[in-house]
């Protein structure tokens, strides 16, 4: 039942509201725009404590009018989105429709109007954040964006404030709900992926193009996010070498597990060096992380995130990856930092959107993922064994690939298969070994090679 949430604020909090409520106006009511919703009316008390003020949504702009109506208490008002764009009663715009030309166009007014935003849209801000955050910052408001990444893990402020003490060498994580819960549940479950994906759709956790989360682009979207809070770069999202796990087959997964590992598709931003200037690598990309890594527990639509920060250490952070009230809650997080935020000539103390003050940002090289080295996994699958052991012996060392094992593997119906763990090597020579292999009369089909992650510790699962 609703109830207006400045009638409840003081008996709640045992104080009197010394200023008017903060007035939200939120476009979009699916997922986000509904779980946000509910969430501030549910919690509304609290939530008002917390603040210093009453949080209310008073207007909402949807497409479809008669759904929204059911959903919504009759004092929130459904009107146009230009209409909540330019009236001077609301405070603050929520944008959860997604997409990134409308959005942007409608962050931008808002912005214009003297209004600040929270938004949880990833790719709006991956490809047009450095534009929003500088004429936010012009206009002396805000865009927040809590729910953009790994959505109940607050990381957006642990940049921003709580490790800025730090030189964060590497930040690394499982940061698509979607993908995560796919891998755990074709593992688990021994489901097809399409089935998997289905039900990502229907809990609401996958993306409006759900190749978004499988083909790695959402990731890569947070991952720009990630890497230009915690090296103080501009967003850099376009230079991310991508790789999702839509060709990832489930002997690979299945293998992966029977050598000491877990699959997991991986954003990772290092830093290559400790010079200030050092180029740093950007990837998002199916890895194998050893079955102890603090990682490789996280599982189905949770997220995680590891930080390496030079004081901190590393700090492992989890939760709920996506879905509406979680995404709502770091929405209404946002919505209370911005009811506390200073106004007026005190707002320019504000934490910087990209953690960093703007003039203070600077883009680092990427490292082209052709300059780079890693340990791999590999499964060739050959005409003859013995022929196929003696090429890949034989071009492995000409290559100078350091290998680690390398076994049989045969799955009844299917040609017989080489697998190699490996330490680091250039992926020049990777490149190099795979031209070699495929062009050979014994190759029985495309290998599949897959980065074995170590992130500072040993490769090896022993
Ligand atoms: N789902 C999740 O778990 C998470 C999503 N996000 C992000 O949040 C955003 C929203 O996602 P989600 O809630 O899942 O998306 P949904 O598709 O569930 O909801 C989108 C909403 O936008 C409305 N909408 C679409 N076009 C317009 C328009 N032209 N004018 C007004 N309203 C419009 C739709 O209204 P109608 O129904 O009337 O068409 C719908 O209510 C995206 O940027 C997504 O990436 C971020 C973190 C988690
Ligand atoms: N589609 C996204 C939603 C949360 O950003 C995911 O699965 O992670």
């Amino acid at each position: 039942m609703y109830q207006d949430p400045e009638s409840l604020y003081a008996p709640a909090s045992g104080l009197k509201s010394p200023v008017r409520a903060l007035r939200v106006g939120l476009i979009g009511l699916g997922h986000v725009g509904l779980g946000t919703y509910r969430v501030l009316l549910r919690n509304q008390a609290a939530i008002a404590a917390r603040a210093g003020r009453p949080i209310v949504i008073t207007q909402v702009a949807v497409r479809d009018r008669q759904r929204a109506a059911a959903l919504l208490a009759p004092q929130v008002r459904l009107v146009e989105v230009e209409a909540l764009l330019r009236d001077p009663d609301i405070d603050v715009v929520v944008e959860a429709v997604g997409g990134t030309t409308l959005a942007r166009d409608w962050v931008l007014q808002a912005i214009a109007q003297g209004k600040s935003v929270v938004t949880a849209n990833k790719a709006l801000l991956a490809q047009h954040g450095d534009e929003l955050f500088a004429a936010a910052a012009a206009r002396g408001v805000s865009v927040a964006f809590e729910g953009a990444v790994a959505v109940s893990i607050p990381i957006i402020k642990a940049l921003r404030e709580s490790l800025s003490a730090n030189r964060i060498d590497w930040v690394a994580g499982i940061i698509n709900g979607t993908s995560n819960f796919i891998l755990s549940e074709m593992r688990d479950k021994g489901l097809g992926f399409d089935a998997v994906l289905q039900e990502a759709q229907r809990l609401g956790y996958a993306e409006a193009d759900p190749s978004f989360d499988v083909d790695g682009i959402d990731a890569a979207h947070k991952l720009s996010l990630l890497s230009a809070l915690a090296f103080g770069t501009p967003l850099q999202f376009d230079q991310i070498t991508v790789q999702g796990i839509r060709d990832l087959q489930a002997q690979d997964v299945g293998l992966a597990e029977a050598l000491g590992y877990r699959i997991k598709l991986l954003g990772v931003a290092q830093r290559l060096g400790t010079d200030e200037a050092s180029p740093v690598s950007l990837r998002v990309q199916p890895v194998l992380l050893p079955r102890r890594h603090p990682l490789a527990s996280v599982e189905g639509a949770m997220n995680g995130i590891l930080v390496h920060g030079d004081a901190s250490g590393q700090s492992l952070f989890c939760g709920a990856g996506a879905g509406g009230e979680p995404t709502g809650a770091a929405v209404i997080a946002d919505l209370v930092d911005l009811a506390r935020q200073p106004v007026g000539p005190a707002a320019a103390l504000r934490v910087p959107h990209q953690a960093f003050h703007a003039q203070a940002l600077r883009a680092l090289p990427v490292q082209p993922l052709a300059e780079s080295s890693a340990a791999c996994y590999v499964r060739w699958p050959v005409q003859d064994a013995q022929a196929g052991l003696a090429l890949l012996s034989e071009r492995l060392a000409a290559q100078g690939i350091p290998v680690r094992s390398l076994q049989p593997h045969q799955v009844p119906g299917q040609a017989p298969a080489w697998v190699l763990l490996s330490a680091a090597a250039p992926e020049s020579a990777w490149r190099a070994l795979q031209a070699d292999l495929g062009a050979s009369p014994v190759s029985a089909g495309a290998w599949t090679r897959l980065r074995i992650e170590t992130l500072g510790q040993a490769t090896d699962v022993g």
